[in-house]
């Protein structure tokens, strides 16, 4: 470590060590932000995520992991990218062996599609989709109850796993399997309304855009956690720039043991390189919804998910 004191040696050198496959941004000077401390290691690795192209709040993430990595170890290696849990600040996974763990979901769910409404959901659980989502958008809370209980109904005499999109009361109550929340469903609850989830029984996946909220959805310990959005996606108005299949593979190993889901601009034709990541699902809307003929499509996601498993 006695080599790297020097904060803007480390920053070149995970640059040049890892540049290639996030993508350096080629600016002189970008600025750091704020750093919240003055070891060289956290200051230079700020400065080099930042330089790759992680939002704030990520960068700051990351250094600090940098920095806790470089204390455990002992030593500081440019070509070591931070994927242990505790140099995170994170819990050993996977969170089944926690407390406060939500019900578990197998580690693989395979393919997934995210519905726009309880007909779709049928449709593709007896298609044989193992895990399916009801994404279904309304204010109207008669409407809502409505279409999570038709949805419920529709799984029934499947193997399809139901997760409800949002609406969780209307989730307990219809007796789903699982539930999706978005970091913005999750802060609007109150840690008693999330308790409420657990005792359910119901399984929790939250979805992730970068580090920093995988760490925020692993402090709930929830079932799964999804990463996204992978590639640039039409369906919805995302905060955050697509991630690209090299941040999701660096995602991966560091939640391994988790399960893990990928969504977001998935396609045929990128199907390979997310499954090489190894996550263990891939969660699609318009590659389904949109399919000429969404049975066959789905068939031919699904075999192509068991050969990359096998
Ligand atoms: C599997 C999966 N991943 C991510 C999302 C997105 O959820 P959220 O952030 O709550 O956004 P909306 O879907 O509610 O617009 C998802 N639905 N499913
Ligand atoms: C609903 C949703 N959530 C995302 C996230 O990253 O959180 S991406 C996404 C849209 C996925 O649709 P498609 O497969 O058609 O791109
Ligand atoms: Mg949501």
């Amino acid at each position: 470590m006695s080599a790297f004191t020097d904060a803007r040696a480390i920053s070149h050198a995970i640059v040049a060590a890892h540049g290639l496959r996030f993508g350096a941004a080629t600016a002189a000077a970008i600025s750091a932000g704020r750093f919240s401390s003055d070891e060289p290691v956290y200051r230079g690795a700020k400065q080099a995520c930042t330089a790759l192209g992680f939002i704030a709040i990520d960068a700051e993430c990351l250094a600090r992991a940098w920095q806790a990595q470089a204390m455990r170890t002992g030593a500081f290696d440019a070509n070591q990218w931070p994927e242990t849990p505790a140099d995170f600040g994170l819990r050993a996974f996977p969170p089944t062996e926690r407390g406060d763990a939500f019900a578990p979901c197998p580690e693989r769910l395979g393919l997934y599609a995210v519905l726009p409404d309880a007909q779709w959901v049928g449709r593709m659980a007896r298609a044989g989709v193992p895990t399916v989502q009801l994404r279904f958008k309304s204010d109207d809370a008669a409407t809502i109850e409505r279409e999570v209980h038709a949805a419920v109904d529709a799984v029934r005499g499947t193997d399809a796993l139901l997760f409800i999109n949002d609406h969780w009361q209307a989730a307990i109550a219809a007796g789903a399997y699982g539930v999706h929340l978005g970091q913005e469903d999750l802060d609007a609850l109150a840690p008693a309304q999330v308790q409420q989830i657990r005792d359910a029984g119901l399984r929790l996946g939250v979805s992730t855009h970068g580090y920093a909220e995988m760490v925020r959805a692993d402090a709930v310990s929830p079932s799964y956690i999804a990463m996204g959005a992978v590639y640039p996606t039409t369906l919805k108005r995302m905060a955050t720039a697509p991630q690209g299949v090299a941040r999701l593979a660096a995602y991966a190993r560091l939640l391994r043991g988790y399960p893990q889901v990928g969504i977001g601009g998935i396609d045929a034709m990128r199907l390979p390189e997310v499954l090489a990541t190894g996550v263990g699902s891939v969660a699609v809307v318009r590659a389904l919804v949109a399919a000429e003929d969404p049975e066959t499509t789905a068939a031919q996601w699904m075999a192509a998910m068991s050969a990359a498993s096998a």
